[in-house]
């Protein structure tokens, strides 16, 4: 007997149980198993077919219901009552066709029921089809395992959201990313972990998907801020893929880039500061002086730069040796830096000696009363010179220049001016400030009294 042109073909281990008390039946049936390619085992009572079904788990019973001892129905409840058999599929075989009879047979659990006298080929096909429907459901479940396991043990943090924002499930490596308890983020929606407005461009997303879901691509990968549970914010990498189920679904996918983001600031951190001093560096004021120049091109205000020069450094150096120099420089660039109090305000180291501050919105009197508070300052520190002709102290020849800026200019005639002041307070005996306004005042106070006319 053939299998009737199914596309099945039975597991070359397929094996099968058959359970009857009549000895002619169990020959035939077992002949005609055989004859299909399935491993047989008999037994002709419902208690031998519970032991053989414990030891030798077969991947069906066909199983007679009027025996002596425990019936089919009995044998079946056994079989359904032990973990270990509970999943062999259990065809019924009877002459009691009655449809309370057949009732009877499903409710115990058995997945058919044959009536006798038996015609082989039904038997055959029944056998078959429920072996196909067992391994259908055995490799479903095989593939639902297999996916568990992924989703439980991956490193990225996976979310199910619906297309309202509501969140459906989330893996262990989400809930612990976020400080949550397992399944306690499926009470939550996407807005209790991002920015209202974020949020609000995902659910605008999803809300075009779910209209015209044929249409829907990845919302690809950026950057987002998560709230953690405590408050906290993390950094992560969200993915988005659209998933038409029964509705539409989006899995979330989550890379934590924290610890990636924070060497990527640190290095940012470092590329704008002056390694010696800690202050700003060059390149970083160049780039604020820039912003700051378009901001008061718009808003018309003043703009005020001063630069600073340490007098005779390099007799410093020769005197006390570069180690001393360097802490000097250190010393010189934090009383420097106090004075650069708001957020509009910059100072920083812009070559060996020479230090800049940047004054936003600040006219040429108070530049001037600025530069010299520093200059004052930087002399109050008293750090000794010995071979300085101009104080016994360290101190600084001061430039100060301000300008309005406007589309003809650039940031470098702020620049020239202020440097020219700078030197023009060196050739007037350093230890002073100068401004681009003043004509030619030699000291600061005569400056200051020049910038108040
Ligand atoms: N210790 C130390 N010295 C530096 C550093 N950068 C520059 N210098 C020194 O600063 C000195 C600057 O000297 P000059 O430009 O001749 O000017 P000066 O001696 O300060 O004299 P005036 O500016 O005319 O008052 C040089 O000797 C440089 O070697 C640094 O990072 N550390």
């Amino acid at each position: 007997m053939t299998n009737g042109g199914s596309s099945y073909s039975p597991r070359r281990d397929a094996a099968i149980l058959i359970v009857d008390d009549a000895p002619a039946n169990l020959s035939v049936l077992r002949k005609m198993m055989v004859e299909q390619g399935y491993q047989t085992f008999v037994a002709t009572s419902g208690e031998r077919a519970v032991q053989i079904a414990r030891r030798v788990h077969p991947d069906l019973i066909l199983l007679d219901v009027v025996m002596p001892g425990i019936d089919g129905l009995e044998t079946c409840r056994q079989l359904k009552a032990n973990p270990l058999t509970a999943g062999i599929p259990i065809i019924f075989m009877s002459a009691k066709n009655e449809a309370e009879d057949v009732v009877a047979g499903f409710d115990t659990g058995g997945v058919d029921y044959i009536g006798k006298p038996l015609r082989m080929a039904e038997v055959c096909a029944r056998v078959r089809t429920q072996l196909q429907i067992r391994m259908n459901s055995e490799t479903q479940q095989e593939q639902a395992e297999r996916l568990r396991t992924i989703v439980n043990s991956m490193a990225e943090g996976l979310l199910i959201i619906e297309p309202d924002g509501r969140i459906q499930f989330t893996n262990p490596a989400c809930d612990q990313y976020l400080g949550y308890a397992p399944n306690e983020l499926a009470s939550k929606t996407i807005f209790d972990l991002l920015n209202p407005l974020v949020a609000q461009e995902y659910l605008d997303y999803f809300g075009r998907y779910a209209a015209n879901p044929e249409t829907a691509h990845s919302h690809g990968t950026r950057e987002v801020i998560i709230r953690h549970k405590f408050g906290t914010s993390v950094c992560m990498d969200l993915t988005l893929t659209p998933m038409f189920m029964r509705q539409p679904l989006f899995i979330g996918l989550l890379h934590d880039i924290t610890h990636h983001k924070m060497s990527e600031d640190a290095l940012q951190r470092a590329a704008m500061v002056d390694p010696l001093t800690k202050i700003a560096n060059r390149r970083h004021f160049d780039g604020f002086l820039e912003k700051e120049w378009q901001r008061a091109m718009r808003s018309g205000s003043p703009l005020s730069l001063v630069v600073l020069d340490v007098d005779h450094f390099k007799l410093y150096n020769d005197s006390l040796g570069h180690a001393a120099g360097d802490v000097c420089l250190q010393q010189v660039a934090q009383a420097i830096n106090a004075h650069a109090l708001r957020a509009t305000d910059l100072a920083a180291r812009y070559g060996g000696e020479e230090f800049v501050l940047l004054f936003a919105e600040t006219d040429a009197d108070s530049a001037l009363a600025l530069a010299e508070s520093i200059r004052c300052h930087v002399e109050a520190l008293q750090l000794p010179h010995p071979r300085s002709i101009t104080s016994p102290w360290i101190t600084l020849s001061v430039g100060v220049a301000t300008i309005y800026p406007h589309q003809m200019e650039n940031t470098e005639a702020l620049f020239v001016a202020a440097d020219r002041a700078m030197y023009t307070a060196k050739e007037s005996g350093r230890n002073q400030v100068q401004s681009s306004k003043s004509a030619s005042p030699s000291t600061a106070s005569e400056a200051l009294k020049t910038a108040a006319l």
